[in-house]
């Protein structure tokens, strides 16, 4: 089967330049309207569909973004491959502003945001262990590197819940954790796309040190936007490279993920909830 590739553009990345055929289509999902209407294109004879995670405009907060109905109308969209590109904080020295970490694992410390399409009525459990698709992940290394970028290959993501930047002694705390790089948008994204059966991969594009590094003070969105707009070119050069690199499946089950993750008896289980779920769940339902 062609892949289908989406792509999912955060802070500073509200568009898709030189897709054949571009169109915006609104859509609605049972979760609602996604952020934005969805940009279809074909790219490379590679179909390929846009969605801007805040919004054209940057309308959404992190918390207010509709990670479901976006998530069910790429899904619904004929999806096969979910790249999200996101801005993000670094904890790392060598992660430095201009960098891409290609992340591998998530810690959730977001409060305020529904993570699953399941509910009362049809409940399921879907391993979130390696939360990324590894191959999808691999292509985006490949792809970033085509674009000139500086890859770092892993990496973990905490989610905050923001949309304030972080004190100083969660800076330090985080750091302390392990963790990677900080943003506000992945989770509980990487969770929808796992229940939604699709590979997901997280392109991270490093703006700032967060606010741990003695050298560099506090987060601003100033230097934030300014460190994107000297990237916007790397970014699309990304994307750009990515149908060379993306397809086939990945043998870590990301196309499978509901084989054994339904819990309700068949007779127990909600019809409306069935009915609601069936463009992301109807495969094992
Ligand atoms: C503009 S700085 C904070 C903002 O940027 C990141 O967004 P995204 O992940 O969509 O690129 C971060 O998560 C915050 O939402
Ligand atoms: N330091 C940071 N914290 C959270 N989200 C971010 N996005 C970009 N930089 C960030």
């Amino acid at each position: 089967m062609s892949p289908v590739i989406g792509i999912v553009g955060g802070s500073g990345l509200y568009g898709v330049d030189g897709l054949e055929g571009a169109e915006w289509r609104a859509v609605d999902t049972p979760w609602g309207a996604p952020s934005d209407a969805l940009l279809h294109g074909t790219l490379d004879g590679t179909r390929m569909v846009f969605l801007p995670r805040h919004g054209r405009g940057h309308v959404h907060t992190p918390t207010t973004v509709p990670y479901r109905a976006n998530v069910a109308a790429i899904k619904a969209a004929g999806v096969t491959h979910l790249v999200s590109i996101s801005a993000v904080g670094s904890f790392r020295e060598e992660m430095a502003p201009g960098h891409m970490v290609i992340v591998d694992q998530f810690v959730d410390r977001t409060v305020a945001r529904a993570a699953s399409f399941f509910d009362a009525g049809l409940v399921a459990h879907v391993s979130m262990a390696a939360p990324v698709c590894a191959t999808l992940a691999q292509a985006c290394a490949r792809a970033a590197r085509a674009a000139g970028a500086t890859v770092h290959e892993g990496g973990t993501y905490l989610a905050m819940e923001g949309p304030q930047f972080s004190s100083m002694a969660e800076s330090r705390l985080y750091r302390g954790w392990g963790c990677d790089v900080i943003g506000m948008t992945n989770l509980p994204e990487a969770r929808l796309a796992r229940e939604a059966e699709l590979h997901y991969a997280t392109v991270a594009m490093v703006t700032d040190y967060d606010s741990w590094h003695a050298d560099h003070g506090a987060v601003a969105v100033s230097d934030v936007i300014a460190t994107l707009r000297a990237n916007v070119a790397t970014a699309a050069a990304l994307v750009a490279a990515l149908p060379q690199e993306v397809g086939g499946g990945c043998g870590t089950g990301c196309a499978t993920a509901l084989d054994h993750a339904v819990m309700t008896a068949p007779e127990k289980r909600d019809p409306a909830m069935v009915e609601r779920l069936s463009v992301i769940a109807g495969r094992v339902l």
